[in-house]
């Protein structure tokens, strides 16, 4: 079970390996829920590694991770993940996604699916694979979103977003996690989106972690998130 007071994310000498490669190295986490955790880190920090073994589409080496007091994939209807592909069904529709993640999540709130819908200005008739990368990326934002789910695990969301999707996309987040009280990771190389919307951080760079926790008690010297998230990158070179 997970209690309100327990981690949603907890990890102990979490270390993950491909072949030679290290892409976690004995880290150790406990993420509060009700947070939105920005997740920065260098290209090949272990962002997106830690997201796939949040979600259980990996394994680790060694170590331990739960989530939402589970084993990882073991909580799948509480769970949304958007992949830094932004991985959509080409072959169909806008509608046929909505009326799929209905079908397959008994959460599923059909009224913001559609309002996110009409905001990205979507045509439900059209195919997902005929969609620019912006949009497809709002569609496999929204099909998350609408499952309502305790954590929602986000690769690089806003990436391909345009600037107004972007600052709506944010709004909506905030709005969201405070409304359910659920937990929100994304993962981002835009600080300024980090700095706007996040109230926790955690910043990997080699597969370590370098810094965890929540951002007040991180700022307490006056510095911005972007200047201290630097630092750290720069010290750890
Ligand atoms: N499937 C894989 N097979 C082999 N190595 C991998 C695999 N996935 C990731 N890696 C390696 O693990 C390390 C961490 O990669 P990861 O994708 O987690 O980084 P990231 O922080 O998400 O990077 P980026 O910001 O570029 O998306 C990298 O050295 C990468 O080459």
């Amino acid at each position: 079970m997970n209690s309100p007071d327990r981690p949603v994310l907890e990890a102990e000498h979490l270390t993950k390996r491909y072949g030679k490669r290290t892409a976690l190295d004995d880290c150790a986490l406990a993420v509060p829920r009700g947070r939105i955790v920005g997740l920065v880190g260098p290209n090949g920090a272990g962002k997106s590694t830690l997201l796939n073994l949040t979600c259980g589409l990996t394994t680790p080496t060694s170590g331990a991770l739960r989530v939402l007091g589970a084993r990882p994939g073991g909580n799948l209807a509480r769970v949304g993940f958007v992949a830094q592909d932004t991985p959509v069904y080409a072959g169909l529709t806008v509608a046929e996604h909505l009326r799929m993640g209905a079908r397959l999540n008994p959460s599923w709130d059909g009224a913001l699916a559609r309002r996110r819908i009409a905001d990205a200005a979507l045509d439900p008739n059209a195919r997902a694979g005929r969609l620019s990368g912006g949009q497809r990326a709002q569609l496999a934002l929204t099909v998350a979103a609408a499952k309502r789910p305790d954590l929602l695990l986000l690769d690089e969301p806003a990436a391909a977003l345009d600037p107004l999707a972007r600052k709506a996309f944010l709004h909506d987040l905030v709005d969201f996690v405070a409304e359910l009280g659920s937990t929100a990771i994304l993962s981002s190389h835009l600080l300024a989106d980090v700095e706007r919307v996040c109230d926790h951080l955690i910043v990997l760079s080699g597969g370590r972690v370098r810094v965890a926790g929540d951002v007040r008690d991180l700022l307490t010297d006056g510095r911005r998130l972007e200047e201290l998230v630097l630092s750290h990158l720069e010290a750890t070179r």
